[in-house]
């Protein structure tokens, strides 16, 4: 049973979850900006607030909603966080990565996260879908710092596979039999709010980043501590820093996020239903 005030805060918030659900989902998903729409499409959905759920961070960043949808996408019994707190927005990485801890109480073990991106890798554009195979985690800071929460995972947990070679592949079958476009790459994870420089993209690119964002390394982090088994799938919504002559606003972010949110939804619709297959 968990003992800690972090694991008995996560229990609370499972157990409050766990009164308002009938189904109990294997699979979560983390929607980034823009990508939250596939909440709206659950079927038997039952959403809750964020700000209802007790010890709960609520995300204050533009095209983030902010509550937990439950219910069935492709008959598939599912749980949506339709926007995630952030680094950036002065919550801790404890605090942002606490949804996750919650979701392993509930009995979760499959993670979908999905984020906006820029785009490093220089065959990349706007637009593009990126299957995430690694991440760098450039934040300087690491979720599980502090003594270890023992009832979720080891004091120095394996980071192997933390993007799961498994789901890679069913991500790649779905992809080709969707006719979907798709990339592989490294996710390079920074602390920001502030967009990278020419300079740090350079830099990025030459330790092996091919996306860069603002979230997605610390959910992936305590998540490969619990041992769930993780997908990540980046939207890169433009171009980093010197690769074009525009500058970045979070504007684009979210247009680009739009224009591709019907195929991000088929694929991520087809991931959903291969995963169930598996369980
Ligand atoms: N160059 C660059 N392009 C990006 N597009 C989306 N994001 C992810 C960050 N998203 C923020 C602000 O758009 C909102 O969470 C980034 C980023 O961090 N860097």
């Amino acid at each position: 049973h968990p003992t800690s005030d972090l694991a008995g805060r996560a229990q609370a918030s499972a157990d409050f979850l766990k009164a308002r659900i009938t189904d109990a989902p294997r699979i979560a998903m983390i929607l980034g900006s823009g990508l939250g729409a596939i909440g709206d499409q659950l079927d038997d959905a039952t959403a809750i607030d964020y700000a209802e759920i007790p010890n709960f961070p609520v995300s204050g960043v533009e095209g983030h909603k902010g509550r937990l949808v439950f219910g069935r996408l492709e008959g598939v019994p599912v749980v949506v966080m339709q926007g995630r707190s952030h680094f950036y927005e002065g919550w801790s990485m404890q605090e942002v990565t606490f949804p996750v801890r919650a979701f392993h109480l509930l009995g979760i073990d499959h993670l979908v996260v999905t984020n906006s991106a820029g785009g490093i890798n220089a065959d990349y554009k706007p637009g593009d879908l990126m299957i995430i195979n690694d991440h760098i985690n450039f934040t300087g800071q690491n979720p599980l710092h502090g003594p270890n929460e023992d009832a979720f995972g080891p004091r120095f947990p394996d980071m192997s596979d933390p993007y799961s070679a498994e789901l890679r592949q069913l991500l790649h079958q779905v992809a080709h039999s969707r006719d979907i476009a798709v990339k592989e790459g490294v996710y390079a994870g920074v602390a920001g709010p502030s967009y990278e420089t020419p300079a740090e993209v350079r830099m990025l690119r030459t330790l092996g980043g091919d996306a860069v964002g603002m979230s997605t390394v610390p959910e992936v982090i305590v998540a490969s501590h619990c041992g769930m088994k993780v997908a990540g799938i980046s939207c890169i919504t433009n171009y980093a820093a010197g690769l074009s002559d525009t500058k970045l606003h979070h504007d684009e972010v979210k247009e680009t996020a739009d224009r591709v949110r019907e195929t991000f939804t088929g694929l991520v619709r087809g991931l959903v239903q291969a995963i169930a297959h598996t369980l």
